[in-house]
């Protein structure tokens, strides 16, 4: 469970995210939604440590984020909205390998966590390649790619599907579905709701700040729709 208790953040004191609070449950797929500027990427980068409340709390299956940095970006894997943004290595291969070999795990299991997740993306035959050489499409599940080899309860993604073509969009959507019948929570923000609204148990709509809209896909897809395109 991801637990938001009452968090306030901001930048240079310019108020972001005000008593906000939120439950993700284990397994939950939740799409998030709203405006340019309401807080969706400040919100994400509060699940495992990469901004720290003001005041209130993140808690990651119970622990406080900030108490144990390590278990927190071990259970919730980010994905940035720019793919090249968190790519380490040259290779395919190399890049997947960073978060485990980082766990200090033996090689033989870092190689099996390297093909387990490029398997789950569908790149498992583009290990060698170079990053430079991929397209948006096999950029984004890379990136994907190298957040499961830590092999994370959840999965954490900023705007997936910005700057792909049609069938990278598809692709992605498509890696993101079995994962998510497989039992891993994601938590993901769009602009884009009608893209994801049939994977979603639950939409979250964003505004100012504060959570708005908490609801199923269906009863919250009206009102919704028009807070992505606003
Ligand atoms: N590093 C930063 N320094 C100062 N202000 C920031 C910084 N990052 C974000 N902000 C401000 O915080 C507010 C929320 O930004 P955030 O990126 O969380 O919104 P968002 O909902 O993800 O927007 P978008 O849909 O455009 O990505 C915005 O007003 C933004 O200008």
């Amino acid at each position: 469970m991801i637990e938001f208790r009452s968090v306030t953040y901001g930048f240079d004191d310019v108020p972001v995210l005000e008593d906000l609070s939120l439950t993700i449950e284990n397994g939950e797929f939740v799409v998030l939604v709203g405006p340019n500027g309401s807080g969706k990427t400040t919100l994400l980068r509060h699940c495992n440590g990469l901004l720290t409340p003001d005041s209130g709390t993140v808690l990651v299956d119970g622990t406080p984020v900030e108490a144990d940095l390590i278990a927190a970006r071990s259970t919730v894997g980010m994905v940035f909205q720019h793919p090249r943004d968190q790519f380490v290595a040259a290779t395919v291969g190399t890049d997947v390998a960073f978060g485990p070999e980082n766990l200090g795990l033996e090689r033989s299991a870092i190689d099996s966590r390297v093909t387990a997740a490029l398997e789950a993306v569908n790149m498992a035959d583009r290990e060698d390649d170079r990053i430079e050489t991929l397209s948006g499409g096999e950029q984004a599940r890379v990136a994907i790619a190298g957040a499961l080899a830590m092999k994370p309860l959840y999965l954490v993604l900023d705007e997936p599907f910005t700057g792909l073509d049609t069938p990278a969009r598809r692709s992605v959507r498509s890696r993101l579905e079995s994962l998510s019948d497989r039992g891993t929570g994601v938590l993901l923000a769009t602009h884009d709701l009608r893209e994801i609204r049939d994977l979603a148990d639950r939409v979250i709509g964003m505004q100012d700040g504060q959570i708005i809209i908490d609801d199923t896909p269906e009863q919250a897809l009206d009102d919704c729709a028009e807070l992505a395109t606003r």
